[in-house]
This record gives C-alpha cells, structure tokens and sequence, in this order.
C-alpha cells in the first residue's frame, strides 16, 4: 500500500492535537479515513462524546501551592507518569509504514501506555520487542476458543502487563461513513496476529449467524482468568450493573467507553456514563473512560469526573498517519503539557486535587 511520505519536522504551526487531523486527512486516501474518522450509523454517539466534554467547565481555585506537583500514578501496580494511555487501534500499517512499531517508540518517547490491538499488523511479540512503556494487550474473544487462548498467553509470555477485554462490539456497528465510501482493508493490510484462526463465513444476517451464536458472555471472563495470570481490564461499560458484574466476574478494571461512537448509535456519551460507574465501583477497581479526549483539559474533566486515566484514540492515529513516531510522541506531548497547564491554572497539584475540582455545566 503507498502513502505519500510521512512528515519529516512538525511544523510549527501545528499548536494542539486536532490540527493533526487534516495532516492526517491529505495523506490517507479517502475510504480509509472513512474508516478511521467514522463512527456508526449516524454518527450521533461519536459527536456526543465531544459535545459532552464541551458542556463541562472547572472553577479553578487561587493561590494554592504548586510546588512538587505532578501527574503521576499507580494502575495494576504499574507506576505511570501521567493518566494519558493509548487506546487499542486497528490496522496501523494502514496509516503508516512502520505500523503499530512507530506507535510504540512514539508512545516510549512519552512514557505513554500503549494498548495493541487484536488487529494489530505486527506480531505482538516484535511490538513488545520495540516497547520501552507498559503494554496492554487488547483481546476480541474469537468463535475459535481455543485461538483466543493461545493469543492471550502469547501476549502474556510477550510481556503484556494486562488484557483488555473488549466487550462492546459482538458485531461491528453500522459502519455507513465506510461503506459510502467504498472501505475494504487495502492489499497488504491484516491482522497478522489472527492467521491460523478457525474463519467463520461472514454471514448475510445477523441473528443466527455463527458470529452471533458464539459471542462471548459473562462466563467467559472466568473462563479466560483461569488461562492467563494477567489482569483482564473490561472495555465498553456503559451500565453501572455491567461494571458490577465485571468485578464480580473478577475484572481488575474498567474502561468506560461508547467504542469512539463506532459500535451502537443511540448510546450516551461515554463522560455522561462514567459518574455512575463510578459511584457503583466504589474504588474497588480502577475505572478509566475514551472517547472525545482532544485536550488535556479534557483528560482534566475526565479525572475531576472519576476516571483514573484515560485513553485517546483517533488523535494518536492522526499524529502516525502525519509523521509516524514523532508525530504520536508529538500528540502524546501536547496532551501532557495541556494536563499540566490545566492543572496549574486550576490549582490541582496531583491527579487526587483534580478529584476536588468543582465543575459546572456551560450554560
Ligand atoms: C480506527 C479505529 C480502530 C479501532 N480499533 C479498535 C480495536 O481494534 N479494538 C478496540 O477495543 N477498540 C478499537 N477502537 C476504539 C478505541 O479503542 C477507542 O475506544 C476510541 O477510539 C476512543 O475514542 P476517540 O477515538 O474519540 O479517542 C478503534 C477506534 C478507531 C478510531
Ligand atoms: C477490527 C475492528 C473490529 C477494530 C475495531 O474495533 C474498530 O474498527 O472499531
């Protein structure tokens, strides 16, 4: 697959994180940034994600002392420098040549968490090779059982310090941004870590199809937790009663997410969904929560809201598609600095000040 050349230097024009996306746009060609900048349907729980963040303000406090003031934190043990983590993303030799490797060094050069995708187009062994930063392995589980345990114990022998178990997409969503535009997965393009996995047609329907008759369910949480060590994160919680039955399934953490607005359409804005995740986990788990994070004041409202961190998607796919590994370090940094500029103007000397922080709604 060709791509025009990745930028060599940012320009220094470039000033926050969405002046990536028309970068991102001139070099990709036009159905696979249906695919990247889509969402489902009609795209209503993709805008509610930004539009929610958008009503949110913080009354900043005066004064307060800032000197030793950080970003860092613990998550499943791991000590982080800061709440920012890269959301799993498929398929990123699609927008680069150096594919989920360049992600990784750019997520290195940020001390960032990186999340890599079942549909990752390296193995997950020559990505754990170029990490220099925690990783989480993302796991779809398969029809094919057996597949996803071998997937997740490779991920577990490749260093992978926890899976994320994506629940939110038993289907994909309505894709009709993608099907306009004519996207199919270009020549070359594949999820190299699913070869040998046991293929199941695609089906003309949706009930009844094998895909559907084989989704997973509750009991598979149990069931992958007696195969792997590794602490299984739940993404795509929107019910409070979900993120009950994931911790009593035995989920070390939850990610609050609509899946980018890409899977179902009529669903909240992830934000809008987190405060009662939250008041229900109750501290007993880490809760974290995407979509729509495009500033570090949006990290900011997450956090003051009770995420304990977050992950950004689309915008460290722009920063790789526009100038690979530096672009994502790029996009990762200006995140961080605005985390921290947000805090200092605000008053929050840790993450747990943010927690304080007083909100109110725009008018
Ligand atoms: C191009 C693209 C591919 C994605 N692939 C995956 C995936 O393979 N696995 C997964 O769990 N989520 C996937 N997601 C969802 C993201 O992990 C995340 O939930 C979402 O992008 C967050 O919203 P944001 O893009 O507004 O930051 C994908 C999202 C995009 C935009
Ligand atoms: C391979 C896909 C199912 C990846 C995905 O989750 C997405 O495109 O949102």
């Amino acid at each position: 697959m060709q791509l025009p050349p990745p930028l060599e230097t940012i320009p220094p024009e470039i000033a926050s994180v969405e002046d990536y996306e028309a970068l991102a746009r001139e070099r990709l060609p036009a159905s696979v940034w249906a695919y990247l900048n889509g969402g489902s349907a009609d795209e209503l729980a993709m805008r509610a994600n930004r539009e929610a963040l958008l009503r949110i303000k913080v009354l900043p406090r005066l004064l307060r002392p800032m000197q030793g003031a950080h970003t860092r934190l613990t998550l499943l043990g791991t000590e982080l420098a800061h709440p920012v983590i890269i959301a799993p993303t498929a398929f990123h030799r699609m927008f680069h040549p150096e594919g989920e490797l360049a992600t990784a060094l750019g997520a290195a050069a940020t001390e960032s968490p990186m999340v890599v995708s079942t549909s990752a187009t390296h193995t997950l062994e020559d990505i754990a090779a170029t990490s220099r930063t925690p990783l989480w392995f993302q796991l779809y589980i398969q029809p094919d059982r057996e597949f996803t345990i071998a997937l997740a114990q490779r991920a577990e022998a490749a260093g992978y310090k926890a899976l994320v178990l994506t629940a939110d997409a038993p289907l994909n969503g309505l894709r009709n941004r993608e099907q306009r535009a004519g996207f199919s997965l270009p020549p070359g393009i594949e999820a190299v870590n699913m070869k040998g996995v046991r293929a199941f047609p695609p089906a003309d329907r949706v009930f009844g199809s094998d895909l559907l008759d084989r989704a997973p369910v509750w009991e598979d949480i149990a069931w992958l937790r007696s195969h792997t060590s590794l602490p299984i994160i739940l993404k795509g919680v929107l019910h409070p009663e979900d993120a009950e039955l994931a911790i009593q399934a035995g989920a070390s953490g939850i990610i609050v997410s609509n899946h980018g607005g890409r899977t179902l359409d009529i669903v909240p804005a992830a934000l809008h969904a987190l405060p009662a995740i939250v008041k229900k986990v109750a501290g007993r788990v880490p809760v974290l929560m995407d979509g729509g994070i495009r500033r570090g004041s949006d990290a900011f409202i997450a956090i003051a809201m009770g995420a304990d961190a977050v992950l950004c998607g689309r915008p460290v796919v722009h920063g790789l598609a526009a100038a690979g590994a530096v672009g994502v370090a790029h996009v990762l940094k200006l995140l961080r600095t605005e985390l921290e500029m947000t805090m200092a103007l605000a008053g929050c000397r840790t993450l747990a000040e943010i927690r304080n922080a007083s909100l109110t709604f725009a008018p």
